[in-house]
Protein backbone atom coordinates (compact mmCIF):
# COMPACT_ATOMS: atom_id res chain seq x y z
CA UNK A 1 0.00 0.00 0.00
CA UNK A 2 1.50 3.31 -1.45
CA UNK A 3 -0.12 5.25 1.63
CA UNK A 4 1.59 9.13 0.83
CA UNK A 5 1.94 10.90 -2.04
CA UNK A 6 3.78 14.18 -3.11
CA UNK A 7 1.34 15.45 -5.56
CA UNK A 8 2.91 17.30 -8.05
CA UNK A 9 0.38 18.59 -10.14
CA UNK A 10 0.89 21.18 -12.49
CA UNK A 11 3.16 24.18 -11.09
CA UNK A 12 0.65 27.36 -10.83
CA UNK A 13 2.12 30.15 -13.06
CA UNK A 14 0.87 33.64 -13.16
CA UNK A 15 -0.84 32.50 -16.09
CA UNK A 16 -2.47 29.44 -15.11
CA UNK A 17 -3.89 32.27 -12.12
CA UNK A 18 -4.80 34.81 -14.47
CA UNK A 19 -6.77 32.14 -16.34
CA UNK A 20 -8.95 31.25 -13.24
CA UNK A 21 -11.75 33.95 -13.64
CA UNK A 22 -12.33 32.69 -17.40
CA UNK A 23 -12.68 29.19 -15.81
CA UNK A 24 -15.25 30.10 -13.46
CA UNK A 25 -16.95 33.28 -14.69
CA UNK A 26 -15.53 32.82 -18.41
CA UNK A 27 -18.89 35.93 -19.55
CA UNK A 28 -18.30 38.14 -17.38
CA UNK A 29 -14.92 38.11 -17.04
CA UNK A 30 -14.44 38.51 -21.07
CA UNK A 31 -16.65 41.73 -21.04
CA UNK A 32 -14.87 42.91 -17.75
CA UNK A 33 -11.65 42.23 -20.49
CA UNK A 34 -13.55 44.37 -23.34
CA UNK A 35 -14.64 47.47 -20.88
CA UNK A 36 -11.00 47.44 -19.65
CA UNK A 37 -9.74 47.89 -23.30
CA UNK A 38 -12.84 50.40 -24.30
CA UNK A 39 -11.65 52.11 -20.65
CA UNK A 40 -8.10 52.81 -22.08
CA UNK A 41 -9.32 53.99 -25.54
CA UNK A 42 -11.78 56.20 -24.31
CA UNK A 43 -8.65 57.99 -22.29
CA UNK A 44 -7.21 59.17 -26.47
CA UNK A 45 -10.30 59.67 -27.01
CA UNK A 46 -10.93 62.28 -24.31
CA UNK A 47 -7.76 63.84 -25.32
CA UNK A 48 -8.34 64.17 -28.99
CA UNK A 49 -12.55 65.46 -28.25
CA UNK A 50 -10.77 67.74 -25.94
CA UNK A 51 -8.47 69.60 -28.40
CA UNK A 52 -11.04 69.35 -31.12
CA UNK A 53 -13.27 71.55 -28.36
CA UNK A 54 -10.77 73.76 -27.31
CA UNK A 55 -9.92 75.10 -31.39
CA UNK A 56 -13.19 75.23 -32.37
CA UNK A 57 -13.70 77.39 -29.32
CA UNK A 58 -10.28 79.35 -29.78
CA UNK A 59 -11.26 79.64 -33.49
CA UNK A 60 -14.68 80.10 -33.43
CA UNK A 61 -16.03 77.31 -35.95
CA UNK A 62 -19.32 76.89 -34.96
CA UNK A 63 -20.13 74.02 -37.53
CA UNK A 64 -20.00 70.98 -35.85
CA UNK A 65 -19.61 72.28 -31.82
CA UNK A 66 -22.54 70.82 -30.70
CA UNK A 67 -21.73 67.50 -31.53
CA UNK A 68 -18.44 68.01 -30.17
CA UNK A 69 -20.06 69.30 -26.83
CA UNK A 70 -22.11 66.06 -27.57
CA UNK A 71 -19.41 63.44 -27.80
CA UNK A 72 -17.06 65.31 -24.94
CA UNK A 73 -19.89 64.69 -22.56
CA UNK A 74 -20.39 60.88 -23.98
CA UNK A 75 -16.64 60.32 -23.59
CA UNK A 76 -17.06 61.74 -20.05
CA UNK A 77 -19.81 59.70 -18.70
CA UNK A 78 -19.02 56.81 -20.19
CA UNK A 79 -15.76 57.24 -18.24
CA UNK A 80 -17.63 58.34 -14.94
CA UNK A 81 -19.92 54.97 -15.45
CA UNK A 82 -17.62 52.68 -16.24
CA UNK A 83 -15.80 51.99 -13.27
CA UNK A 84 -19.92 51.15 -11.25
CA UNK A 85 -20.41 49.02 -14.36
CA UNK A 86 -16.78 46.92 -13.91
CA UNK A 87 -17.08 46.67 -9.92
CA UNK A 88 -20.98 44.76 -10.98
CA UNK A 89 -18.99 42.46 -12.59
CA UNK A 90 -16.46 41.73 -10.23
CA UNK A 91 -18.71 41.10 -7.57
CA UNK A 92 -20.09 37.97 -9.68
CA UNK A 93 -16.84 37.07 -10.71
CA UNK A 94 -15.49 36.80 -6.67
CA UNK A 95 -18.22 35.17 -5.95
CA UNK A 96 -17.37 31.91 -8.33
CA UNK A 97 -13.77 32.27 -7.81
CA UNK A 98 -13.96 32.10 -3.95
CA UNK A 99 -16.53 29.11 -4.53
CA UNK A 100 -14.50 27.25 -6.47
CA UNK A 101 -11.16 27.72 -4.66
CA UNK A 102 -12.42 27.44 -1.22
CA UNK A 103 -13.45 24.33 -2.19
CA UNK A 104 -10.14 23.04 -3.55
CA UNK A 105 -8.24 24.26 -0.93
CA UNK A 106 -10.51 23.08 1.74
CA UNK A 107 -10.12 19.08 -0.26
CA UNK A 108 -6.22 20.00 -0.24
CA UNK A 109 -6.19 20.21 3.77
CA UNK A 110 -8.37 17.14 4.63
CA UNK A 111 -6.43 15.53 2.68
CA UNK A 112 -2.68 16.29 4.52
CA UNK A 113 -0.65 13.72 4.86
CA UNK A 114 -0.65 13.49 8.92
CA UNK A 115 2.91 14.76 9.28
CA UNK A 116 1.45 18.18 8.14
CA UNK A 117 -1.36 18.92 10.91
CA UNK A 118 0.91 18.63 13.19
CA UNK A 119 3.72 20.82 11.62
CA UNK A 120 3.94 24.15 12.16
CA UNK A 121 6.10 25.52 9.09
CA UNK A 122 3.14 23.57 7.37
CA UNK A 123 0.16 25.52 9.18
CA UNK A 124 2.11 28.89 8.29
CA UNK A 125 2.26 28.14 5.46
CA UNK A 126 -1.71 26.99 5.21
CA UNK A 127 -2.53 30.26 7.23
CA UNK A 128 -1.32 32.12 4.34
CA UNK A 129 -2.55 30.20 1.78
CA UNK A 130 -6.09 29.94 2.95
CA UNK A 131 -7.21 33.05 3.42
CA UNK A 132 -5.69 34.94 0.82
CA UNK A 133 -5.91 32.58 -2.14
CA UNK A 134 -8.97 33.42 -3.92
CA UNK A 135 -8.42 37.48 -3.36
CA UNK A 136 -5.31 36.98 -4.68
CA UNK A 137 -6.66 35.08 -7.56
CA UNK A 138 -9.15 37.90 -8.34
CA UNK A 139 -6.50 40.75 -7.60
CA UNK A 140 -4.52 39.25 -10.12
CA UNK A 141 -6.86 39.33 -13.02
CA UNK A 142 -8.05 43.16 -11.92
CA UNK A 143 -4.36 44.44 -11.77
CA UNK A 144 -3.89 43.04 -15.07
CA UNK A 145 -7.19 44.48 -16.85
CA UNK A 146 -5.54 47.88 -15.05
CA UNK A 147 -2.71 47.36 -16.43
CA UNK A 148 -4.10 47.03 -19.90
CA UNK A 149 -6.07 50.17 -19.38
CA UNK A 150 -2.96 51.64 -18.39
CA UNK A 151 -0.89 50.61 -21.03
CA UNK A 152 -3.21 51.69 -23.58
CA UNK A 153 -3.83 54.99 -21.74
CA UNK A 154 -0.04 55.55 -21.60
CA UNK A 155 0.71 54.59 -25.24
CA UNK A 156 -2.05 56.70 -26.92
CA UNK A 157 -0.21 59.79 -25.27
CA UNK A 158 2.86 58.64 -26.03
CA UNK A 159 1.90 57.83 -29.63
CA UNK A 160 0.33 61.74 -28.85
CA UNK A 161 3.83 63.12 -27.63
CA UNK A 162 5.75 61.54 -30.60
CA UNK A 163 3.65 62.62 -33.35
CA UNK A 164 4.56 65.99 -32.03
CA UNK A 165 7.86 66.26 -30.01
CA UNK A 166 8.95 62.94 -31.13
CA UNK A 167 12.20 62.98 -28.83
CA UNK A 168 9.80 63.93 -25.67
CA UNK A 169 7.86 60.54 -25.90
CA UNK A 170 11.03 58.41 -25.82
CA UNK A 171 12.56 59.72 -22.89
CA UNK A 172 8.87 59.40 -21.07
CA UNK A 173 9.27 55.74 -22.19
CA UNK A 174 12.73 55.09 -21.00
CA UNK A 175 11.63 56.54 -17.44
CA UNK A 176 9.51 53.96 -17.02
CA UNK A 177 12.27 51.01 -16.82
CA UNK A 178 14.27 51.71 -13.92
CA UNK A 179 10.97 52.68 -11.98
CA UNK A 180 9.76 49.39 -12.58
CA UNK A 181 12.92 47.53 -11.29
CA UNK A 182 13.01 49.94 -8.27
CA UNK A 183 8.97 48.63 -7.45
CA UNK A 184 9.81 45.15 -7.80
CA UNK A 185 12.88 44.63 -5.82
CA UNK A 186 10.36 46.86 -2.43
CA UNK A 187 7.51 44.24 -3.28
CA UNK A 188 9.94 41.44 -2.86
CA UNK A 189 11.38 42.64 0.30
CA UNK A 190 7.50 43.35 1.64
CA UNK A 191 6.42 39.82 0.87
CA UNK A 192 9.64 38.26 2.52
CA UNK A 193 8.28 40.29 5.30
CA UNK A 194 5.08 38.62 5.46
CA UNK A 195 6.97 35.58 5.66
CA UNK A 196 9.12 36.17 8.28
CA UNK A 197 5.94 37.39 10.51
CA UNK A 198 3.05 34.64 9.54
CA UNK A 199 4.23 32.90 13.10
CA UNK A 200 3.80 35.96 14.84
CA UNK A 201 -0.12 36.64 13.27
CA UNK A 202 -0.87 32.90 13.47
CA UNK A 203 -0.19 32.98 16.76
CA UNK A 204 -1.87 36.38 17.41
CA UNK A 205 -4.50 34.94 16.14
CA UNK A 206 -4.63 32.38 18.69
CA UNK A 207 -4.43 34.49 21.38
CA UNK A 208 -7.44 36.46 19.79
CA UNK A 209 -9.77 33.79 19.53
CA UNK A 210 -9.16 32.70 22.97
CA UNK A 211 -10.71 36.09 23.74
CA UNK A 212 -13.63 35.56 22.07
CA UNK A 213 -14.31 31.88 21.46
CA UNK A 214 -16.86 30.19 23.94
CA UNK A 215 -14.61 27.46 25.01
CA UNK A 216 -12.61 29.81 26.66
CA UNK A 217 -14.87 32.00 28.43
CA UNK A 218 -15.36 30.03 31.58
CA UNK A 219 -11.87 29.70 32.52
CA UNK A 220 -10.83 33.26 31.54
CA UNK A 221 -13.69 34.87 33.98
CA UNK A 222 -13.23 32.54 36.77
CA UNK A 223 -8.98 32.65 36.67
CA UNK A 224 -9.18 36.56 34.95
CA UNK A 225 -6.50 35.90 33.05
CA UNK A 226 -8.06 37.96 30.24
CA UNK A 227 -4.99 40.71 30.46
CA UNK A 228 -2.92 38.25 30.30
CA UNK A 229 -4.14 36.71 26.92
CA UNK A 230 -4.37 40.21 25.74
CA UNK A 231 -0.87 40.91 26.44
CA UNK A 232 0.17 38.31 24.81
CA UNK A 233 -2.26 38.89 21.62
CA UNK A 234 -0.29 42.70 21.67
CA UNK A 235 2.78 41.28 22.00
CA UNK A 236 2.49 38.63 19.23
CA UNK A 237 0.34 41.40 16.97
CA UNK A 238 2.59 44.22 17.88
CA UNK A 239 5.58 42.60 16.88
CA UNK A 240 3.97 41.34 13.70
CA UNK A 241 2.71 45.05 12.89
CA UNK A 242 6.44 46.62 13.94
CA UNK A 243 8.49 44.45 11.11
CA UNK A 244 5.62 45.16 8.59
CA UNK A 245 5.60 48.69 9.30
CA UNK A 246 9.53 49.15 9.30
CA UNK A 247 9.42 47.82 5.91
CA UNK A 248 6.27 49.63 4.45
CA UNK A 249 8.34 52.54 5.26
CA UNK A 250 11.28 51.91 3.43
CA UNK A 251 9.21 50.40 0.82
CA UNK A 252 7.15 53.89 0.83
CA UNK A 253 10.61 56.43 1.42
CA UNK A 254 11.82 54.58 -1.97
CA UNK A 255 8.71 54.71 -3.89
CA UNK A 256 7.91 58.20 -3.21
CA UNK A 257 11.89 59.26 -4.17
CA UNK A 258 11.31 57.27 -7.42
CA UNK A 259 7.75 59.32 -7.77
CA UNK A 260 9.17 62.22 -7.02
CA UNK A 261 11.83 62.27 -9.57
CA UNK A 262 9.44 61.30 -12.30
CA UNK A 263 7.09 63.95 -12.02
CA UNK A 264 10.03 66.55 -11.83
CA UNK A 265 11.06 64.75 -14.88
CA UNK A 266 7.36 64.86 -17.00
CA UNK A 267 6.79 68.59 -16.09
CA UNK A 268 9.53 69.65 -18.02
CA UNK A 269 8.10 67.46 -20.81
CA UNK A 270 5.23 70.29 -20.45
CA UNK A 271 7.63 73.22 -20.75
CA UNK A 272 9.21 71.38 -24.06
CA UNK A 273 5.65 71.75 -25.56
CA UNK A 274 5.90 75.86 -25.58
CA UNK A 275 8.70 76.04 -27.91
CA UNK A 276 6.09 74.10 -30.55
CA UNK A 277 3.67 76.16 -29.36
CA UNK A 278 4.78 79.67 -29.89
CA UNK A 279 5.96 78.62 -33.34
CA UNK A 280 2.87 77.62 -34.50
CA UNK A 281 3.36 73.74 -34.98
CA UNK A 282 1.29 72.59 -32.01
CA UNK A 283 -2.80 74.24 -31.59
CA UNK A 284 -3.68 75.66 -27.99
CA UNK A 285 -6.43 72.98 -27.96
CA UNK A 286 -3.34 70.05 -28.63
CA UNK A 287 -1.36 71.90 -25.89
CA UNK A 288 -4.06 72.06 -22.93
CA UNK A 289 -5.52 68.78 -23.50
CA UNK A 290 -1.73 67.25 -23.76
CA UNK A 291 -0.37 68.95 -20.68
CA UNK A 292 -3.96 67.84 -18.81
CA UNK A 293 -3.18 64.23 -19.60
CA UNK A 294 0.60 64.56 -19.21
CA UNK A 295 -0.84 66.03 -15.87
CA UNK A 296 -3.02 62.88 -15.52
CA UNK A 297 -0.02 60.24 -16.40
CA UNK A 298 2.25 61.34 -14.12
CA UNK A 299 -0.17 60.95 -11.16
CA UNK A 300 -0.48 56.89 -12.77
CA UNK A 301 2.87 56.56 -13.67
CA UNK A 302 4.19 57.63 -10.26
CA UNK A 303 1.52 56.13 -8.10
CA UNK A 304 -1.06 53.19 -10.33
CA UNK A 305 1.89 52.01 -12.20
CA UNK A 306 4.37 51.34 -9.47
CA UNK A 307 1.09 49.81 -7.28
CA UNK A 308 0.48 47.50 -10.18
CA UNK A 309 4.29 46.47 -10.15
CA UNK A 310 4.16 46.30 -6.49
CA UNK A 311 0.63 43.95 -6.20
CA UNK A 312 2.20 41.73 -9.35
CA UNK A 313 5.59 41.26 -7.52
CA UNK A 314 3.51 40.53 -4.42
CA UNK A 315 1.01 37.73 -6.24
CA UNK A 316 4.27 36.63 -7.97
CA UNK A 317 5.87 35.76 -4.36
CA UNK A 318 2.62 34.46 -3.15
CA UNK A 319 2.20 32.01 -6.06
CA UNK A 320 5.49 30.52 -4.61
CA UNK A 321 3.37 29.80 -1.70
CA UNK A 322 0.76 28.44 -3.75
CA UNK A 323 3.07 25.98 -4.96
CA UNK A 324 4.55 24.57 -1.89
CA UNK A 325 0.71 24.28 -0.45
CA UNK A 326 -0.42 21.90 -3.40
CA UNK A 327 2.78 20.60 -3.56
CA UNK A 328 2.29 19.46 0.02
CA UNK A 329 2.31 15.58 0.41
CA UNK A 330 -1.10 13.75 0.51
CA UNK A 331 -2.58 10.80 2.39
CA UNK A 332 -3.86 9.11 -0.20
CA UNK A 333 -6.07 7.05 2.90
CA UNK A 334 -7.55 10.21 4.35
CA UNK A 335 -10.96 10.31 2.38
CA UNK A 336 -11.27 6.72 1.80
CA UNK A 337 -14.30 4.92 3.37
CA UNK A 338 -13.63 1.76 5.46
CA UNK A 339 -14.59 -1.08 3.44
CA UNK A 340 -18.48 -1.88 3.53
CA UNK A 341 -17.29 -6.10 3.80
CA UNK A 342 -16.21 -6.45 7.88
CA UNK A 343 -13.31 -8.14 8.12
CA UNK A 344 -12.20 -10.84 10.27
CA UNK A 345 -9.63 -9.73 13.34
CA UNK A 346 -7.28 -12.28 14.88
CA UNK A 347 -4.44 -10.66 16.48
CA UNK A 348 -2.71 -7.41 16.72
CA UNK A 349 1.11 -7.22 17.06
CA UNK A 350 3.92 -4.99 17.60
CA UNK A 351 7.19 -6.24 16.84
CA UNK A 352 10.46 -4.05 17.99
CA UNK A 353 8.67 -0.72 17.26
CA UNK A 354 10.53 2.31 17.20
CA UNK A 355 9.05 5.71 16.78
CA UNK A 356 9.60 9.65 16.76
CA UNK A 357 7.54 12.24 15.93
CA UNK A 358 8.57 14.27 12.51
CA UNK A 359 11.20 16.87 13.64
CA UNK A 360 11.70 15.52 17.04
CA UNK A 361 15.05 13.56 18.60
CA UNK A 362 13.56 11.48 20.97
CA UNK A 363 12.03 8.03 20.40
CA UNK A 364 8.67 8.02 22.08
CA UNK A 365 8.30 3.78 21.06
CA UNK A 366 11.01 2.88 21.68
CA UNK A 367 11.51 -0.85 20.72
CA UNK A 368 8.02 -1.93 21.63
CA UNK A 369 6.27 -5.35 21.71
CA UNK A 370 3.21 -7.40 21.83
CA UNK A 371 0.76 -9.87 20.79
CA UNK A 372 -3.01 -9.32 21.47
CA UNK A 373 -5.47 -12.10 20.68
CA UNK A 374 -8.88 -11.01 19.11
CA UNK A 375 -12.29 -11.54 21.43
CA UNK A 376 -10.72 -9.88 24.19
CA UNK A 377 -10.33 -6.48 26.30
CA UNK A 378 -6.79 -5.67 26.45
CA UNK A 379 -5.72 -2.24 28.77
CA UNK A 380 -2.95 0.51 28.08
CA UNK A 381 -1.88 1.81 31.13
CA UNK A 382 1.10 4.20 32.23
CA UNK A 383 2.18 7.57 32.71
CA UNK A 384 1.27 10.62 31.00
CA UNK A 385 3.77 10.57 28.37
CA UNK A 386 4.56 6.83 28.27
CA UNK A 387 3.37 6.31 24.61
CA UNK A 388 0.21 5.02 24.76
CA UNK A 389 -1.71 7.06 22.30
CA UNK A 390 1.03 6.78 20.25
CA UNK A 391 0.77 2.88 19.89
CA UNK A 392 -2.72 4.03 18.45
CA UNK A 393 -1.76 6.33 16.05
CA UNK A 394 0.68 4.06 14.59
CA UNK A 395 -1.49 0.79 14.40
CA UNK A 396 -4.51 3.43 12.80
CA UNK A 397 -2.01 4.20 10.29
CA UNK A 398 -1.70 7.94 10.91
CA UNK A 399 1.93 7.80 10.92
CA UNK A 400 4.22 4.88 9.08
CA UNK A 401 7.58 6.28 9.44
CA UNK A 402 8.67 4.00 12.05
CA UNK A 403 10.92 0.73 12.23
CA UNK A 404 9.92 -2.92 13.15
CA UNK A 405 6.55 -4.02 12.19
CA UNK A 406 2.80 -4.04 13.20
CA UNK A 407 0.49 -6.94 12.08
CA UNK A 408 -2.98 -7.16 12.06
CA UNK A 409 -3.88 -10.97 11.04
CA UNK A 410 0.08 -11.89 11.31
CA UNK A 411 0.32 -9.62 8.17
CA UNK A 412 2.21 -6.29 8.24
CA UNK A 413 -0.15 -3.25 8.40
CA UNK A 414 1.80 -1.86 5.44
CA UNK A 415 0.11 -4.66 3.02
CA UNK A 416 -3.71 -3.36 3.72
CA UNK A 417 -5.45 -1.42 1.16
CA UNK A 418 -6.18 1.55 3.11
CA UNK A 419 -10.29 0.78 3.39
CA UNK A 420 -9.27 -2.62 4.75
CA UNK A 421 -7.31 -1.15 7.41
CA UNK A 422 -10.09 1.46 8.16
CA UNK A 423 -12.74 -1.04 8.36
CA UNK A 424 -10.73 -2.89 10.88
CA UNK A 425 -10.95 -0.52 13.78
CA UNK A 426 -13.17 2.28 15.24
CA UNK A 427 -11.81 4.60 17.72
CA UNK A 428 -12.65 7.04 20.33
CA UNK A 429 -9.90 9.48 20.80
CA UNK A 430 -9.42 11.34 23.97
CA UNK A 431 -9.59 14.33 22.54
CA UNK A 432 -12.97 13.77 20.09
CA UNK A 433 -14.69 16.08 18.74
CA UNK A 434 -18.08 18.11 19.70
CA UNK A 435 -20.03 17.87 16.39
CA UNK A 436 -22.55 20.78 16.07
CA UNK A 437 -25.22 19.07 14.26
CA UNK A 438 -27.93 16.88 15.38
CA UNK A 439 -27.59 13.83 17.83
CA UNK A 440 -28.39 11.80 16.18
CA UNK A 441 -26.00 12.61 12.88
CA UNK A 442 -22.93 12.75 16.24
CA UNK A 443 -24.05 8.82 16.70
CA UNK A 444 -24.32 7.92 12.79
CA UNK A 445 -21.06 9.82 11.65
CA UNK A 446 -19.16 6.64 13.36
CA UNK A 447 -20.53 4.38 10.83
CA UNK A 448 -20.54 6.41 7.95
CA UNK A 449 -21.36 3.48 5.58
CA UNK A 450 -24.64 2.63 7.04
CA UNK A 451 -24.97 6.16 7.75
CA UNK A 452 -29.03 5.81 6.67
CA UNK A 453 -29.59 2.41 8.45
CA UNK A 454 -28.43 2.20 11.97
CA UNK A 455 -31.46 3.33 13.76
CA UNK A 456 -32.42 0.30 15.97
CA UNK A 457 -28.88 0.05 16.85
CA UNK A 458 -28.99 3.68 17.48
CA UNK A 459 -31.46 3.19 19.76
CA UNK A 460 -30.25 0.25 21.74
CA UNK A 461 -27.01 1.96 22.13
CA UNK A 462 -28.48 5.03 23.36
CA UNK A 463 -30.46 3.24 26.46
CA UNK A 464 -27.76 1.20 26.82
CA UNK A 465 -25.35 4.33 27.29
CA UNK A 466 -28.01 5.96 29.91
CA UNK A 467 -29.11 8.75 27.43
CA UNK A 468 -32.74 8.14 27.22
CA UNK A 469 -33.54 10.31 29.43
CA UNK A 470 -31.82 13.34 27.65
CA UNK A 471 -33.41 12.48 24.21
CA UNK A 472 -36.66 12.56 25.61
CA UNK A 473 -36.55 16.50 27.59
CA UNK A 474 -34.67 17.43 24.21
CA UNK A 475 -37.44 19.63 22.06
CA UNK A 476 -36.68 17.42 18.92
CA UNK A 477 -35.56 14.30 20.57
CA UNK A 478 -32.30 12.49 18.81
CA UNK A 479 -33.09 15.00 15.86
CA UNK A 480 -32.28 18.26 18.52
CA UNK A 481 -29.18 20.26 17.41
CA UNK A 482 -26.00 20.32 19.76
CA UNK A 483 -24.30 23.28 20.38
CA UNK A 484 -24.86 26.61 20.00
CA UNK A 485 -24.25 27.60 16.30
CA UNK A 486 -27.71 26.72 15.48
CA UNK A 487 -30.67 29.23 16.85
CA UNK A 488 -32.10 25.94 17.99
CA UNK A 489 -29.37 24.54 19.47
CA UNK A 490 -29.09 22.72 22.84
CA UNK A 491 -25.95 22.53 24.95
CA UNK A 492 -25.30 18.91 26.30
CA UNK A 493 -23.00 18.53 29.66
CA UNK A 494 -19.51 17.35 29.15
CA UNK A 495 -20.23 13.69 30.58
CA UNK A 496 -23.52 13.45 27.81
CA UNK A 497 -21.03 14.89 24.70
CA UNK A 498 -18.67 11.81 26.07
CA UNK A 499 -21.12 9.16 25.95
CA UNK A 500 -22.38 9.89 22.88
CA UNK A 501 -18.62 9.80 21.61
CA UNK A 502 -18.72 6.19 23.10
CA UNK A 503 -21.74 5.17 21.09
CA UNK A 504 -19.87 7.09 18.26
CA UNK A 505 -17.15 4.39 18.13
CA UNK A 506 -19.93 1.48 19.32
CA UNK A 507 -21.90 1.43 16.48
CA UNK A 508 -18.99 1.18 14.24
CA UNK A 509 -19.16 -2.64 12.74
CA UNK A 510 -15.40 -2.32 12.99
CA UNK A 511 -14.33 -5.89 14.77
CA UNK A 512 -11.75 -3.53 16.86
CA UNK A 513 -12.99 -0.91 19.35
CA UNK A 514 -10.30 1.57 20.38
CA UNK A 515 -11.16 3.80 23.18
CA UNK A 516 -8.87 6.01 24.55
CA UNK A 517 -9.46 7.67 28.37
CA UNK A 518 -13.53 7.03 27.51
CA UNK A 519 -14.24 7.78 31.17
CA UNK A 520 -12.77 10.88 32.09
CA UNK A 521 -15.86 13.04 31.91
CA UNK A 522 -18.31 10.29 33.27
CA UNK A 523 -19.76 10.72 36.21
CA UNK A 524 -18.83 7.12 39.05
CA UNK A 525 -22.41 5.78 38.61
CA UNK A 526 -22.35 6.22 34.90
CA UNK A 527 -18.99 4.90 34.56
CA UNK A 528 -19.72 2.00 36.41
CA UNK A 529 -22.75 1.63 34.26
CA UNK A 530 -20.46 1.21 31.68
CA UNK A 531 -18.16 -1.00 32.91
CA UNK A 532 -20.92 -3.48 34.21
CA UNK A 533 -22.70 -3.17 30.56
CA UNK A 534 -18.86 -3.35 28.81
CA UNK A 535 -19.41 -6.91 28.14
CA UNK A 536 -22.35 -7.06 26.42
CA UNK A 537 -21.91 -3.49 24.44
CA UNK A 538 -18.71 -4.92 23.34
CA UNK A 539 -19.56 -8.25 22.80
CA UNK A 540 -18.00 -10.15 19.60
CA UNK A 541 -15.43 -7.55 19.54
CA UNK A 542 -12.16 -6.78 20.52
CA UNK A 543 -11.43 -3.94 22.56
CA UNK A 544 -8.33 -1.47 23.66
CA UNK A 545 -8.78 0.75 26.21
CA UNK A 546 -6.17 3.27 27.15
CA UNK A 547 -7.21 4.71 30.71
CA UNK A 548 -5.71 5.98 34.06
CA UNK A 549 -8.51 4.63 35.96
CA UNK A 550 -7.03 1.24 37.02
CA UNK A 551 -10.37 -0.29 38.85
CA UNK A 552 -11.59 -0.16 35.60
CA UNK A 553 -8.71 -1.30 33.35
CA UNK A 554 -8.76 -3.81 36.15
CA UNK A 555 -11.46 -6.44 34.01
CA UNK A 556 -9.73 -6.34 30.89
CA UNK A 557 -8.73 -9.97 30.01
CA UNK A 558 -4.72 -8.95 29.93
CA UNK A 559 -3.12 -5.45 30.56
CA UNK A 560 -0.21 -3.94 29.06
CA UNK A 561 2.02 -1.45 31.14
CA UNK A 562 3.84 1.14 29.09
CA UNK A 563 6.86 2.96 30.45
CA UNK A 564 8.77 4.84 28.13
CA UNK A 565 7.96 3.24 25.01
CA UNK A 566 7.92 0.13 26.31
CA UNK A 567 5.98 -2.72 27.63
CA UNK A 568 7.32 -3.22 30.76
CA UNK A 569 4.83 -5.94 32.32
CA UNK A 570 1.85 -8.02 31.33
CA UNK A 571 -0.33 -10.04 32.37
CA UNK A 572 -4.04 -10.11 34.33
CA UNK A 573 -4.62 -7.87 37.15
CA UNK A 574 -3.93 -10.45 39.69
CA UNK A 575 -0.84 -11.61 38.16
CA UNK A 576 0.25 -8.24 38.06
CA UNK A 577 -0.61 -7.89 41.42
CA UNK A 578 1.27 -10.34 42.12
CA UNK A 579 4.53 -9.24 40.55
CA UNK A 580 4.27 -6.33 42.57
CA UNK A 581 5.96 -4.75 39.93
CA UNK A 582 4.84 -0.78 38.48
CA UNK A 583 1.50 -2.10 38.17
CA UNK A 584 1.07 -2.95 41.11
CA UNK A 585 2.67 0.15 42.43
CA UNK A 586 0.21 2.08 40.16
CA UNK A 587 -2.69 0.18 41.67
CA UNK A 588 -1.75 0.72 45.19
CA UNK A 589 -1.67 4.76 44.71
CA UNK A 590 -4.76 5.09 43.12
CA UNK A 591 -6.83 2.48 45.44
CA UNK A 592 -5.73 4.48 48.62
CA UNK A 593 -7.70 7.60 47.42
CA UNK A 594 -11.12 5.33 47.92
CA UNK A 595 -9.65 2.99 50.96
CA UNK A 596 -9.30 5.21 53.93
N1 LIG B 1 2.64 15.43 17.59
C1 LIG B 1 3.63 15.26 18.42
N2 LIG B 1 4.85 15.76 18.15
C2 LIG B 1 5.88 15.57 19.00
N3 LIG B 1 5.79 14.88 20.15
C3 LIG B 1 4.61 14.35 20.48
C4 LIG B 1 3.46 14.51 19.64
N4 LIG B 1 2.42 13.88 20.21
C5 LIG B 1 2.90 13.34 21.37
N5 LIG B 1 4.21 13.62 21.52
C6 LIG B 1 5.07 13.19 22.62
O1 LIG B 1 5.08 11.77 22.64
C7 LIG B 1 5.07 11.29 23.97
C8 LIG B 1 3.99 10.23 24.13
O2 LIG B 1 2.73 10.85 23.92
P1 LIG B 1 1.38 10.00 24.02
O3 LIG B 1 0.27 10.91 23.68
O4 LIG B 1 1.52 8.75 23.25
O5 LIG B 1 1.39 9.65 25.59
P2 LIG B 1 0.28 8.94 26.45
O6 LIG B 1 0.94 7.79 27.13
O7 LIG B 1 -0.94 8.65 25.64
O8 LIG B 1 0.00 10.09 27.51
P3 LIG B 1 -1.34 10.51 28.30
O9 LIG B 1 -1.54 9.47 29.38
O10 LIG B 1 -0.98 11.81 28.90
O11 LIG B 1 -2.45 10.58 27.34
C9 LIG B 1 4.88 12.50 24.87
O12 LIG B 1 6.12 12.79 25.47
C10 LIG B 1 4.49 13.62 23.94
O13 LIG B 1 5.08 14.81 24.36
Amino acid sequence: MNKYINRKGPTVTLFTMFKIPFQYAPIHSIILLLLTILDGLFFTLQVMVTTKLINSVVERQETNLLLIILLFVLVLSYQWLSQDIANLFKIKINIRISENINEQIIRKISRLHYNHIENNDSWDLISRVKPNMSKNVGNLFYKVLGFVTLVIKIVGILVMIFSQVWWAGILVAVLIIPLSFLVRKGAKENYKAEIAISNNTRRAEYFGNLMYQKDAVEERVMFGFGDFINDKYQHFYDQAQSVRFKTKRIWFVKMKAGSVVSSVFLISIIFSFLHPLLAGTITIGFFISISQAIFSLIQRMSWELTEYIDNFTTINEFKKDINRFFQLEEDLNALVLPSKKIPQLKSIEFENVKFKYPGTERYVLNGISFKMDANKTCAFVGANGSGKTTIIKLLTGLYDNYTGTIKINDIDIKSYSADELHAMYAVLFQDYNRYQITLKENILLGDINNFDSNSDKLNELIDAMNLRDLVNALPEGINTNLGKIKEDGVDISGGQWQRLSIIRALINRAPLKILDEPTASLDPISESILYQEFETLTKENTTILISHRLGATKLADEIFVVDSGRIVEKGTHGELMAQGGLYAEMFNSQKGWYMQ
